[in-house]
């Protein structure tokens, strides 16, 4: 037998154990219609728990695969350990890596996105900006996507059923373990609304404390279009981060939980002291 005809083989047998797995997942899945999985459905995500979702990741992967179909799960069906994540820290399960997310928190212009994109050049993580997927979901021209750009413009807080809704769809889609949650939670609502819907609660918050001064610098001097990145909308959410959003650190300040960081320093000053707070988080990852 050639090399060829052996290689050839043995892709014809991995692709017969893929096509089997991903048959017995969806015939489990459609026999406990317990909770219907749409794996980008936002307003269906906002009335699933979690835990269940750990598994109706690992069953979307496959079943995407397999058809476009909606999926159902129930906590009973297994997921295959290969794409086995577990969005939920309430509900580790045994042979699933419990996600880990990180809250980046700081004043606008207090460079949250420039560490994060470091962060993830170097260590792969999932890089969700609450501002960056609101911005998107502006674009849809829908009521909710009207009403964020005026809340954005105004430098407005945006409701949390609306942001949650895709922070769960873009965590389920990223498909990864550790997760950067990038300008969220922003108030007290959010925060709460968080935590209940989701279970789950942050390993630790970055938190990136810059003077107004040299944030305001940095914002006018930013030229990405942005609708906010104006004087008069700046000094708003400057006034919006103090008074909502400063709570929330002193509130995971208060469980020990709050990692300061001087972001009024170069790029890589700053990426000096943040990476191995992230370094040390990658040892626990399974
Ligand atoms: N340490 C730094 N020194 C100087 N400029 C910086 C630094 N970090 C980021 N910047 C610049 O400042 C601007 C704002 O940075 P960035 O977008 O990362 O901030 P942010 O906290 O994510 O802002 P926002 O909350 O408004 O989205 C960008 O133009 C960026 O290039
Ligand atoms: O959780 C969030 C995040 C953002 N917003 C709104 O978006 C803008 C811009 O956010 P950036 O983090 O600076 O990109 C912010 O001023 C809010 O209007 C939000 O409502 N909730």
């Amino acid at each position: 037998m050639t090399v060829r005809t052996r290689l050839l083989q043995q892709v014809f047998r991995s692709l017969r154990q893929a096509t089997s797995r991903v048959e017995s997942v969806s015939k489990a899945a459609l026999e406990h219609p317990t909770v219907t999985l749409v794996a980008c459905a936002p307003q269906q995500s906002k009335r699933m728990p979690w835990s269940c979702l750990g598994y109706g990741f690992a069953a979307a992967s496959l079943v995407t695969v397999a058809s476009p179909l909606e999926a159902s799960c129930s906590p009973a069906v297994a997921a295959p350990q290969t794409a086995g994540v577990d969005l939920s820290n309430a509900g580790m399960t045994a042979g699933k890596a419990k996600l880990q997310v990180i809250f980046v928190l700081g004043g606008p212009g207090s460079g949250k996105g420039t560490q994060c994109a470091k962060l993830v050049q170097e260590f792969g993580l999932l890089h969700l900006s609450a501002g960056d997927l609101l911005r998107a979901h502006m674009k849809s021209g829908t009521p909710d996507g009207n009403m964020v750009a005026e809340m954005i413009k105004q430098g407005q807080i945006v409701p949390s059923r609306v942001t949650i809704s895709l922070l769960e769809e873009a965590m389920l889609k990223g498909g990864k373990q550790q997760v950067l949650i990038d300008g969220f939670p922003r108030n007290e609502e959010n925060r709460a609304a968080f935590e209940a819907q989701t279970g789950i609660e942050p390993e630790f918050v970055l938190f990136f404390n810059c003077p107004e001064a040299v944030m305001e610098k940095r914002l006018l001097g930013r030229q990405e279009g942005r609708t906010d990145d104006n004087i008069e909308t700046i000094r708003k959410r400057f006034k919006v981060f103090m008074e909502s959003s400063m709570p929330i650190i002193n509130f995971y300040d208060a469980k020990g939980r709050v990692r300061k960081i001087d972001a009024d320093r170069d790029p890589e000053d700053v990426y000096a002291d943040v990476r191995p707070l992230v370094e040390a988080l990658q040892s626990f990852a399974v």
